[in-house]
């Protein structure tokens, strides 16, 4: 093993602790830093493999400081605090430890973080950079390949959205020509689909004359070096009559990033990426950026300098100029609709992690899709031609669980009158799909984490292990973060399935597909029942997009159904049931009329929650695990509510 491991800790006993216990396991203990100033300089002299790393420590900067250069540095970092603030844990959140542990902590607990936290992170370090070769190896071929340079670019745009991620890339040489504007940039209007974006149609989406555009390429401004401008609301950095303020503000973008790369003479290509969410952008995209900078360079000397300053720009987009909102199905997407920017970062996402055999979580609410992305998953790997197996873990009965997925000899119970293989053989080659992960019973949590980790299963009754070569694709609609803080999932077995976590939109929060996604339903469903389709009515657009879709994509296609079957075939599709009626269903079967009522309902149920929470504690209300904790909120507060709703001891006895 010997990981060089260095301890970033003030207190002298729990630091000592650590280290006996390091040592005792095998790791090689660089140094104890008590401060961030102290860790610095252990780390100017060496890189460690992994660092423990405390919040609270002596000297001005906390371990929330220090976590940020880690990240950015690479280097695989664990939690380990006796702080549950919650507004520090949230910001310690953000800087993306591989794990977290909250003092005082078991000496076997610590281990399995570790190990997890070194799986996580030699995993996603190798994906990255396999994927990150295969990139250099299609920008090569970009560079080289002979075709127009707007075609060239719309490649760039496709190659790079799963790196960095964008709404809108251009590429141009600056300084700026005051004469001509050569840049050349794609708008991302679907998850393979770009907008072609030069001057003629930055004219129209502008409604500029001819005169202030070129005033605002005067006032342009220019970096020299990569730069990320995260905030960019409209009173943000720039001059307001500047290329760049125009186009965040025409094409409605929160923050962007600049690459330029140097051609010599004083003349460089500027690589522009610009997101509709503020503070996407961060030094990681700037490094990935310079590590691929010969190939950017490359690709800047042969194709964009040459090309946009020797020819007159041809006329007309080459690139396939789709419209917004079109129902596509991307290849290797089947029947995926949609290309809201949240979607299409899914997508991405997906795109990346097909090829390899990593386990892959997908997280959303119910009928947002997942396991539609799941089978995409699988077409996009090599193991496509292998089975695809669905297991739904909150369908199988509790006795039943471990037969159904790892098989059963003959004799292993009453009723095994014969061998039987389960789901996990029969996925050999190819892909099992664990939707509802969450609901697995403790004892299997054990068995998959055994095949996650050496790919063998163990029949029930069984003697001997067999190998698997199977990946494993798991979805959830719970929090599973809660449900581990609950002891209902297994802490390992959750880090080992987050590997590569994929989170889908609820469709309320993409409401701009929801168009597209009902004339895709509807069309489907006239086919199915022989009926013409017709559009569907104004009404019922105006009704699905006020409604907020707690059922998701799922809910639209009953709904969409519903509508095609009650239709009479000569006119457009309406809704043919109330959707509000459905949210306000609550409030009248109750008979809510008044406020003091909503109040008073609200009363009785956090009542009830904090009753069920206080049960589970066995009424203790401070400390690890106590009911403060587990509800996040401080002891002292969660008292005042006890008295306040009159809970009493008989209440959760
Ligand atoms: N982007 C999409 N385009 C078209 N149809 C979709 C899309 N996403 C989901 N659907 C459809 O919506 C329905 C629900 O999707 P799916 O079963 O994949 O959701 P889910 O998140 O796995 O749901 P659950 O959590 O309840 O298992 C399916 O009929 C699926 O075909």
């Amino acid at each position: 093993m010997n990981k060089k491991l260095l301890i970033v800790e003030d207190e002298f006993v729990v630091a000592n602790d650590l280290l006996l216990i390091l040592t005792k396991a095998g790791y090689n203990v660089i140094g104890i830093a008590v401060s961030v100033e102290e860790a610095d300089t252990y780390l100017q002299q060496q890189t460690p493999d992994l660092v423990i790393l405390d919040i609270r420590l002596n000297g001005k900067r906390s371990g929330i400081a220090l976590a940020r250069k880690l990240k950015d540095d690479n280097i695989a970092f664990i939690y380990v605090s006796a702080n549950s603030n919650q507004k520090v844990l949230e910001e310690a959140k953000t800087t993306e430890p591989y794990g977290f542990l909250v003092k005082p902590f078991r000496e076997k607990d610590l281990l399995i973080t570790l190990d997890i936290a070194w799986y996580r992170h030699t995993h996603s370090l190798e994906s990255k950079l396999r994927n990150e070769e295969r990139l250099q190896r299609l920008l090569t071929e970009i560079t080289n390949e002979e075709s127009d340079i707007q075609l060239k670019l719309l490649k760039l745009a496709g190659a790079m959205q799963s790196f960095i991620p964008f709404d809108f890339m251009a590429t141009g040489v600056r300084p700026l020509n005051g004469e001509r504007f050569t840049d050349i940039g794609y708008l991302r209007v679907g998850f393979d689909e770009h907008q072609h974006i030069g001057e003629k149609e930055l004219l129209t989406m502008t409604g500029l004359n001819n005169r202030s555009f070129y005033a605002a390429i005067e006032n342009c401004h220019t970096d020299n070096n990569g730069n990320i401008y995260n905030n960019e609301t409209p009173n943000g950095n720039f001059h307001n009559n500047s290329l760049q303020r125009i186009l965040l503000d025409c094409l409605r973008m929160g923050s962007y990033l600049v690459f330029p790369v140097s051609l010599g003479y004083g003349l460089s290509v500027h690589y522009f990426f610009y997101s509709r969410q503020s503070g996407i952008y961060s030094k990681n995209h700037l490094t990935f950026l310079n590590r691929i900078k010969q190939c950017l360079t490359d690709l800047a000397e042969k194709v964009i300098y040459y090309e946009t300053s020797s020819s007159v720009e041809k006329d007309g987009p080459v690139s396939p100029d789709k419209k917004q909102n079109k129902a596509e199905f991307y290849p290797g997407f089947k029947s995926i609709i949609g290309n809201h920017h949240l979607l299409l970062a899914a997508l991405d996402l997906a795109t990346q992690v097909a090829p390899y055999n990593t386990s892959v979580l997908i997280l959303g609410e119910s009928g947002t899709g997942k396991e539609k992305i799941a089978q995409s998953i699988h077409e996009l790997s090599a193991r496509k031609k292998g089975p695809f197996i669905k297991v739904n873990c909150a369908a199988i009965p509790e006795t039943l669980v471990e037969s159904e997925l790892f098989g059963h000899e003959k004799g292993a119970f009453t009723g095994a009158i014969e061998k039987r293989r389960g789901k996990f053989e029969q996925a050999e080659g190819g892909t099992i799909f664990l939707d509802e992960v969450g609901e697995l019973p403790l004892v299997i949590q054990t068995k998959l984490l055994r095949v996650l980790q050496e790919r063998e299963i163990e029949y029930v009754g069984g003697r001997s292990p067999v190998k698997v070569n199977v990946r494993i694709v798991a979805a959830t609609n719970r929090n599973l973060e809660e449900e581990v803080a609950e002891g209902r999932f297994r802490l390992d077995l959750y880090y080992r399935l987050n590997v590569f976590p994929i989170t889908l939109p609820p469709l309320r929060e993409r409401k701009t597909d929801i168009e597209a996604l009902t004339l895709f339903f509807g069309k489907r469903f006239c086919k199915e029942f022989n009926k013409p389709f017709n559009g569907i009515s104004d009404s019922m657009i105006q009704k699905i997009y006020a409604y907020n879709w707690p059922g998701n994509i799922r809910e639209l296609e009953n709904v969409v159904e519903q509508s095609v079957v009650l239709n009479d075939g000569r006119s457009k599709l309406q809704l043919m049931r109330d959707l509000s009626s459905q949210a306000f269903s609550f409030a009248r079967k109750t008979g809510i009329n008044t406020f003091d009522e909503v109040k008073h309902i609200q009363q009785e149920t956090e009542r009830e929650y904090i009753t069920s929470i206080l049960k589970k504690t066995k009424g203790r209300i401070r400390g690890v695990n106590g009911a403060a904790e587990l509800l996040n909120i401080k002891p002292t507060t969660l008292e005042s509510k006890i008295t306040r709703l009159n809970i009493k001891k008989q209440d959760f006895d």
